[in-house]
C-alpha cells in the first residue's frame, strides 16, 4: 500500500530547483543534522552511529532537529543516514570510529582480491538491504507533516569507490589512484556496479517519500580534470539518465536532482549539462563566475565557506552580503547552502544568524 502524506506547505526549495520563481532563495545546509547540535548528542546517546541510521525512530528524530530549531528559516530536511550504507549493502563491513571517522576493516585492495570478484558477482537486493532507510524516510515524511520537503541522497560511485579501496578517509589517495592508473578497466566495472545500486537505491527512496535527491561526490576534487571526465562524470551521468526511467517504470513521479562534486571546479560547465537540475558549489567558486558559466541551465547551490561559522558576526555578514551579490542579489536560480557540510564546534546560534542575514539580504526583492 502506498503511503499518502500531508500536502507540502513550503515548496520554495522544489520550485527553486526546477527554476521557478520564489519569494526568497531557499536555504538548508549539508550535514545540518549533526554534531554541532547539542540535541543531536542527547538523542544519539550511547548508540553507535550506524545503529542510529538503522533505527527509523532515531534517524527521523535527528532529521527533524534542525527543522524544529530553525523553523521558518530552513527550507528542507535531509534524511539522517550516511553515504557508506551502500558499501555495507554490498557486503563490506564499515565501522564509524569516534573522532576518527569511517573505517573498513577489509578494504578492496586490488582486482586480484577474491573480494573483488565476490562483489561483482553478488546481486545486491537493494530493497531488502537498505529497507531501514526507506522506513526512516516514510516515518520522517509523516513527522514532517508537509513543513518542508525531504531530501534523499547517496554517495556518488567515484566517492564510494574511494572509501571501498582506501578503507576510510585519506590524504594521499594512494589506493584510489592505483585503481585509476593501474586497474582502470576494473575500476570502471566496479563503478558501473555501484552506479546500478545507486539508481535502484534512489528510486526506492523516492517511492518511500523522498521529494528531491542529492548525489554527493565528496572526493571528486582528488581527480585530475581528465580522470574526472573518464571515471567520475560518466557514473554521475549514468545515474541522472537511468533514474527517471526507473522511476517511471515504478510508477513514481520524477523528482529534482542535485549533484555536488566537491573540488571539481574545472568541470562546472559539464556538470551543468550532466542531467541534474541543481549543481552544488563548494566555497572555492566565485559565485558570479559560476553564474556566468551556468547561464541559467541549472540552479546553483552553495557556497559559503563553512569555516565562516567559526568567525565573528561581522564576518558572517560580510560573507553573506558578498555571496548574495555574487548570485545576482538572489535573482539568479539559487539555493543557499554552505560550500560543504557544517562542522562540529559551530555554535548553532551562529548558523541561525547566517540564515537571518540571508533572509535580510534577499527578502523584499
Ligand atoms: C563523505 C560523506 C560521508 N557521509 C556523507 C558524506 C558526503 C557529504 C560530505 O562530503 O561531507 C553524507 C552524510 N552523512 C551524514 C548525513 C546526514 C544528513 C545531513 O546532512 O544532515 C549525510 C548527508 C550524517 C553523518 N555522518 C557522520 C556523522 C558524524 C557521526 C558522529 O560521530 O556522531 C554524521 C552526523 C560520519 C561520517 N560519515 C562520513 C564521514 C567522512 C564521517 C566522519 C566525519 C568526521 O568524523 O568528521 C562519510
Amino acid at each position: 500500500m502506498k503511503e499518502t502524506f500531508a500536502p507540502l506547505k513550503n515548496d520554495r526549495l522544489l520550485r527553486a530547483a526546477r527554476g521557478e520563481k520564489v519569494d526568497r532563495p531557499p536555504m538548508w545546509v549539508m550535514r545540518q543534522a549533526g554534531r554541532y547540535l547539542p540535541e543531536y548528542h542527547r538523542a544519539k546517546g550511547k548508540h553507535d552511529f550506524f545503529e542510529c541510521c538503522r533505527s527509523p525512530e532515531i534517524a527521523s528524530t535527528l532529521t527533524l532537529q534542525p527543522i524544529e530549531r530553525y523553523a521558518g528559516l530552513i527550507d528542507a530536511a535531509i534524511i539522517f543516514s550516511d553515504i557508506l550504507v551502500i558499501p555495507q549493502a554490498m557486503g563490506m563491513e564499515v565501522k564509524m570510529i569516534d573522532g576518527v571517522g569511517p573505517k573498513f576493516p577489509n578494504p578492496l585492495r586490488s582486482p586480484a582480491d577474491e573480494q573483488y570478484q565476490e562483489i561483482l558477482r553478488r546481486e545486491v537486493d537493494v530493497a531488502k538491504e537498505l529497507d531501514y532507510v526507506y522506513k526512516a524516510i516514510t516515518m520522517t515524511r509523516k513527522k514532517l507533516d508537509g513543513r518542508v520537503p525531504l531530501f534523499g541522497f547517496c554517495g556518488a560511485p567515484w566517492t564510494l569507490l574511494c572509501y571501498m579501496v582506501e578503507g576510510g578517509g585519506s590524504k594521499m589517495f594512494r589506493e584510489a589512484k592505483t585503481w585509476v592508473y593501474k586497474y582502470g578497466d576494473e575500476a570502471k566495472v566496479l563503478l558501473k556496479k555501484i552506479s546500478d545500486i545507486c539508481v535502484e537505491y534512489l528510486a526506492l527512496q523516492v517511492a518511500a517519500g523522498a521529494q528531491i535527491l542529492q548525489v554527493f561526490d565528496s572526493w571528486a576534487g582528488e581527480l585530475s580534470p581528465s580522470s574526472f571526465r573518464e571515471f567520475a562524470l560518466p557514473a554521475l551521468r549514468y545515474i541522472s539518465e537511468n533514474l527517471p526511467r526507473r522511476l517511471r517504470e515504478m510508477g513514481e513521479d520524477v523528482v529534482p536532482m542535485v549533484v555536488f562534486a566537491k573540488g571539481a571546479w574545472y568541470a562546472l560547465d559539464e556538470l551543468c549539462d550532466s542531467g541534474y537540475d541543481v549543481v552544488g558549489l563548494d566555497w572555492l567558486h566565485d559565485p558570479s563566475e559560476a553564474v556566468k558559466i551556468a547561464r541559467g541551465r541549472v540552479t546553483l547551490q552553495g557556497n559559503a565557506d563553512p569555516g565562516v561559522l567559526y568567525g565573528s558576526h561581522e564576518s558572517i555578514t560580510s560573507v553573506v552580503e558578498n555571496m548574495v551579490k555574487g548570485f545576482g542579489g538572489g535573482q539568479e536560480r539559487w539555493i543557499v547552502n554552505l560550500g560543504h557540510g557544517i562542522t562540529p564546534g559551530v555554535n548553532p546560534d551562529d548558523l541561525k544568524f547566517f540564515f537571518e542575514e540571508i533572509q535580510r539580504c534577499t527578502s523584499g526583492r
